[in-house]
């Protein structure tokens, strides 16, 4: 990739020329606007820099988000439509009513729709009514998880989606959701340049398995890891309650660990994290089971952490089955992990109690903790920022303390993963005394 594969897309024919207030202070102290060329580096080593100048490459880098001078829209005649799409995830709600605030207050754009159920609510069969979106209307909707407009998963044809943006005079779409939202939302943008038509499409990355490239945090992540901690802790009074006492709990997280890893990082009782991005072995000395059995014999119990996509080895790919939206659908490692455990144990006499504890959506269903409530309405602001400028075919996102605006297919070309060899799965290695390896030998 290079430098050119990270400019933000600008709308093509500026409609007006209309200018944003600067925030000033009463002394006439103006709040700095962002120029275009304000950009942040991926990598801020010192090594990296040198590289790059030995090389005479420009080095990699990201448009930093923040209120521009020139507004490419005129607020007066603009006309907004947000959509929620995807699981549910902590934030959703603060995001949908700082994008309000910010638009009715700080731009004056007072025609904003929220589009029902995701994608699914342009499509004409479907009949979901859009709603109108003030102030008033999302006053309280942060004190509450999920997402009012409702979500959905599932391919919708984009011409009809586009089609009906025509219809609603839409200047601007705003998609909140993840990596399968952000590509429809990829597919939209080009649809509508196909038409040329000066529609902007901004995207604000939801999901709590923080996968989504090139962002450090995706907002819902860290409530999701913060309910998780709870439970974990709780989960290990239930190993320390019996002799040789085996608690699991299995954290969501479908291709990406890192809920698993964070909220293990959180804890500091955890005995093993596993995670879809380490292959393990169950047999063998270095094998999981092995593993377990012995720290059961030097402490008396076990504290397992699971994220849903980890040992799906294990399962027959043959019956691999997908979500709507075309996504995995894991098999249950959990029950698995503990009827493995239950057989080895049994058949060599090894005693044992186990608990098997699932919190599933109860991680992603809550509302957002402070932090994340904090996190949401500074993107949502950012992501209003951008869009009023023209910019379309962005994600808003997060990197090096710096809010920043990506084109969409880069957020979108790899999935973020954890390194196995990288500093954050040694720190949990490091916390949990777990063996750097469980392959069999
Ligand atoms: N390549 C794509 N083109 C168009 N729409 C897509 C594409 N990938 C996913 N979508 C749609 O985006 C929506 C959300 O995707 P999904 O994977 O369920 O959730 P998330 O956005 O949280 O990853 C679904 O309606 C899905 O069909
Ligand atoms: O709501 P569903 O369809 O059961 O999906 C469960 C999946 O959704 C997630 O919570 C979040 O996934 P997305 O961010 O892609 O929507 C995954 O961790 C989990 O595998
Ligand atoms: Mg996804």
């Amino acid at each position: 990739m290079t430098h050119d594969d990270f400019k933000v897309k600008v709308l093509g024919r500026a409609e007006v020329k209309s200018k944003l207030t600067p925030s000033s202070l009463s002394d006439g102290t103006a709040f700095g606007f962002i120029e275009n060329d304000d950009r942040v580096l991926i990598n801020t080593t010192l090594s990296n820099y040198k590289q790059d100048v030995e090389t005479s490459k420009t080095p990699i880098s990201f448009e930093i988000a923040g209120p521009h001078e020139y507004l490419y829209f005129n607020p007066s005649n603009t006309k907004v439509a947000i959509v929620t799409c995807g699981g549910l995830c902590p934030g959703v709600n603060n995001v949908i009513q700082s994008v309000v605030n910010q638009l009715y207050y700080r731009y004056k754009v007072k025609q904003i729709v929220g589009i029902r159920y995701g994608y699914e609510g342009f499509i004409a069969k479907y009949n979901h009514q859009e709603v109108e979106l003030t102030p008033q209307s999302v006053d309280k909707i942060h004190f509450f998880g999920g997402t009012v407009l409702g979500t959905s998963r599932g391919d919708q044809d984009i011409v009809q989606i586009v089609d009906r943006l025509s219809k609603l005079n839409i200047n601007i779409l705003f998609c909140i959701g993840g990596d399968g939202t952000l590509r429809g939302a990829h597919a939209i943008h080009q649809e509508i340049h196909r038409r040329n038509l000066n529609i902007s499409v901004a995207g604000i990355p939801k999901t709590i398995d923080n996968d989504i490239n090139f962002i450090d945090k995706s907002f819902g992540f860290e409530t999701a890891f913060t309910i998780a901690n709870d439970i974990i802790r709780y989960a290990h009074n239930e190993a320390i309650g019996a002799y040789n006492g085996i608690a699991i709990v299995k954290l969501m997280g479908r291709n990406s660990g890192f809920i698993a890893a964070h909220a293990a990082l959180s804890v500091h009782e955890v005995n093993l994290v596993l995670i879809p991005e380490m292959a393990f072995d169950m047999d063998g000395s270095n094998g999981f089971l092995n593993v377990l059995q012995r720290r059961l014999e030097n402490r008396h119990h076990a504290l397992i952490v699971v994220a849903e996509g980890a040992g799906q080895h294990f399962f027959d790919s043959a019956t691999l089955e997908k979500d709507a939206s075309g996504n995995i659908k894991n098999k249950d490692i959990g029950l698995f992990l503990k009827e493995k455990i239950t057989e080895e144990f049994e058949a060599k006499g090894f005693p044992f109690v186990l608990k098997y504890i699932d919190p599933s959506y109860i991680i992603r269903s809550a509302p957002a903790n402070a932090n994340d409530s904090k996190f949401c309405g500074l993107l949502a602001q950012n992501a209003v920022h951008a869009a009023m400028a023209g910019k379309t075919d962005f994600v808003v996102g997060h990197w090096n303390s710096n809010f920043t605006l990506l084109p969409i297919p880069i957020s979108v070309s790899k999935r973020k993963e954890i390194d196995v060899e990288g500093e954050l799965w040694w720190n949990v290695i490091e916390t949990t005394g777990q063996p750097a390896s469980m392959k069999k030998q």
